[in-house]
């Protein structure tokens, strides 16, 4: 549907049983380009980031895509996350050990894919500066090299939306630099919408076109960004910066 916002979002999520039941509402849109998600730990952003990949069926409301239900509890919808086309990095990444980074970015592709990668993975390999790695064991690589093949295997399925859980919090200064830009450029030369958890203000800045506060025990809102970040609005009698 064109013209829909990338992704709207209106959710009331509920995991665990018992004692221990965690409940998360959170209303949000995103037109276009990132949405930051941010608040205290354990407040839900990660269960958010799931149910939004479809990895938790919410107990009621709503996921949109480009106008198309993903969920939608009053008309029984719930497509299946590996129906999504969503791209879902987690915080550990989750990669294979036991593959090398060529068998980890092509993991979820097809069996032709699989067997003899084609020129689109190739130069995906290539954008993340990972073709001399393709043949390297994951375990022996460094955080930051991690965090290139799983954003590769996220991106090599061609996904609709990004989904980034603290993408860059584990790593030092000078990798998440590096690894921020790519990153960056990655999603502008896609046109591609993502949603990312981070607890930094200096990448929320650097990333963010939407933002989304999350508190324990209050539904999640949208703030505007110069709240955020601390920043003055335009002055009030000249409207300069
Ligand atoms: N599958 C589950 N079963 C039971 N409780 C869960 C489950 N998943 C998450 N929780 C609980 O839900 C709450 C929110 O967790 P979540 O991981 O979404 O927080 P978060 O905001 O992402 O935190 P952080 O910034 O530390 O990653 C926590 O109390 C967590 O223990």
């Amino acid at each position: 549907m064109s013209g829909a916002p990338a992704l709207e979002v209106d959710l009331q999520v509920t995991v665990g049983r018992g004692a221990s039941v965690f409940t998360v509402e959170a209303r949000f849109s995103l037109p276009a380009g990132v949405l930051v998600l941010f608040g205290p730990s354990g407040a839900g952003k990660t269960v958010t980031l799931r149910a939004i990949a479809g990895l938790i069926r919410p107990k009621r409301g709503s996921v949109r895509l480009a106008g198309e239900a993903l969920d939608d509890g009053m008309r029984g919808v719930h497509v299946p996350a590996e129906r999504r086309r969503i791209g879902y990095v987690p915080q550990d990444q989750a990669l294979f050990p036991h593959l090398d980074v060529l068998g980890n970015v092509v993991f979820g592709l097809p069996r032709a894919e699989r067997k003899k990668p084609g020129p689109a993975t190739l130069a995906l390999l290539d954008e993340l500066g990972l073709s001399a790695l393709r043949g390297a064991r994951v375990d022996a690589l460094s955080g930051g090299e991690r965090q290139r093949v799983a954003l590769a295997r996220a991106l090599a399925a061609e996904p609709r939306l990004l989904l980034l859980d603290e993408p860059l919090s584990a790593l030092d200064r000078a990798a998440r630099f590096s690894i921020g830009r790519s990153l960056r450029e990655a999603l502008a030369r896609r046109s591609l919408p993502a949603v990312l958890v981070t607890h930094d203000a200096e990448e929320a800045a650097a990333f963010g076109d939407v933002f989304v506060q999350f508190e324990r025990g209050k539904p999640a809102r949208e703030l505007p960004r110069e709240v955020v970040l601390g920043e003055k609005g335009p002055c009030p009698h000249c409207g300069k910066p």
